[in-house]
């Protein structure tokens, strides 16, 4: 039944509306399902509700659908859907583990070949960036779309009003990857030694004499500290154009990391931008990123200040590097 708060709630997300059933969910291709969570008590009067999923899918495709939930933050009951469901779990706004998307998609496109009949349902909260994610690596491996901009524009249009599906940059880019790998990209295992950053322009507020520093950090999927600046005394230096951040060659990394720029405002950790990356499939010296591959660069009102050319550059030690590349 058409209820307002859930149209707002649902905001540029393609509803499936008819007859009686009005639900947060669509069809991105006959056999692949995204939807919101299927909620109860509070939640489940603004999101999709539990029961009312339910029931749409029994209706639907029987017992011939399998619902894989990627909500981190939360779970419920498998039973209420005859435990049918899988959960590959990752964070709001955050990127999956790579080889999560791998058993991800084998385990989707194997119940897809299990019957010609079978359907794959997606969620996560929103069922919009996490779910876009998943479901453009399952396009991929099932080879209903050749290339990353194209899974994201198929989930787009068939998922929102307006095709903005996943617009989150990192996520992006964990497409980008599992595309590579599935292209015969090999993954490296080998550490890079982080040695500086490198922001340029220099953050304009942000620089110190009387404004704040920007600091950064290292943390990994369950948010563990794997470098913290404010600990680690490095060495910034400052010129007209860029701001070095030294690390000392202390930062060594492996597979997935986020790197988190922030400042203190009265003791308090105030995040700027941040982004994701997996040293398995990266293989130059030095990433250079520039405002559009940063998260929350737009968003954010204090990275206004960083200005429409601001990137931010990663250099290796060149030794890791050259380790990293003999082991592919
Ligand atoms: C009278 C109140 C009217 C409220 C109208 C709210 C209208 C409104 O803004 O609704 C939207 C909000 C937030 O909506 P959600 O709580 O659903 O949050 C969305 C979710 O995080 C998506 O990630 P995911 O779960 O798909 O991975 C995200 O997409 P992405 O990761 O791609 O950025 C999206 O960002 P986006 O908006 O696309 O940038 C978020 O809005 O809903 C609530 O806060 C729940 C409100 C609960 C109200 C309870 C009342 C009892």
């Amino acid at each position: 039944m058409f209820n307002p708060l859930k149209r707002l709630v649902s905001e540029n997300r393609q509803r499936y509306a008819s007859g009686n059933v009005d639900l947060d969910l669509s069809y991105i291709t006959d056999r692949i399902i995204a939807m919101g969570y299927p909620s109860e008590g509070l939640e489940g009067l603004y999101r999709n509700h539990l029961v009312d999923v339910r029931r749409f899918l029994e209706k639907q495709h029987g017992k011939q659908y399998k619902i894989f939930n990627l909500r981190a933050e939360k779970a419920y009951d498998k039973n209420k859907f005859d435990g049918n469901v899988s959960d590959y779990p990752f964070r709001d706004h955050q990127v999956p583990q790579l080889e999560m998307m791998q058993q991800f998609c084998q385990n989707a496109a194997g119940w897809l070949d299990q019957n010609s009949e079978n359907v794959v349902v997606v969620h996560c909260k929103a069922g919009k960036g996490r779910t876009g994610v998943m479901i453009a690596a399952l396009l991929l491996y099932t080879h209903q779309a050749k290339n990353t901009e194209e899974a994201v524009a198929i989930y787009g249009k068939k998922r929102t009003t307006n095709g903005m599906g996943v617009t989150i940059p990192s996520q992006i880019r964990y497409i980008e990857y599992y595309q590579s790998i599935l292209n015969g990209a090999r993954l490296n295992h080998q550490p890079l030694l982080l040695e500086k950053l490198i922001l340029q322009p220099v953050p304009i507020k942000y620089q110190g004499n009387g404004g704040r520093w920007v600091m950064f950090c290292i943390v990994d999927h369950n948010n563990n500290m794997l470098y913290n600046q404010s600990n680690e005394g490095c060495c910034m230096t400052r010129s007209d154009q860029k701001l070095i951040i030294e690390t000392n060659g202390i930062g060594k990394l492996s597979g997935d990391f986020k790197v988190q720029f922030y400042y203190y405002q009265f003791w308090k950790k105030q995040p700027l931008c941040h982004f994701w990356l997996n040293t398995e499939l990266e293989n130059s010296s030095s990433i250079k990123l520039t405002k559009q591959w940063i998260d929350q660069a737009y968003a954010d009102e204090l990275c206004r200040d960083f200005g429409i050319d601001f990137t931010i550059e990663l250099v290796f030690d060149s030794t890791s590097v050259s380790n990293h590349i003999d082991n592919t």
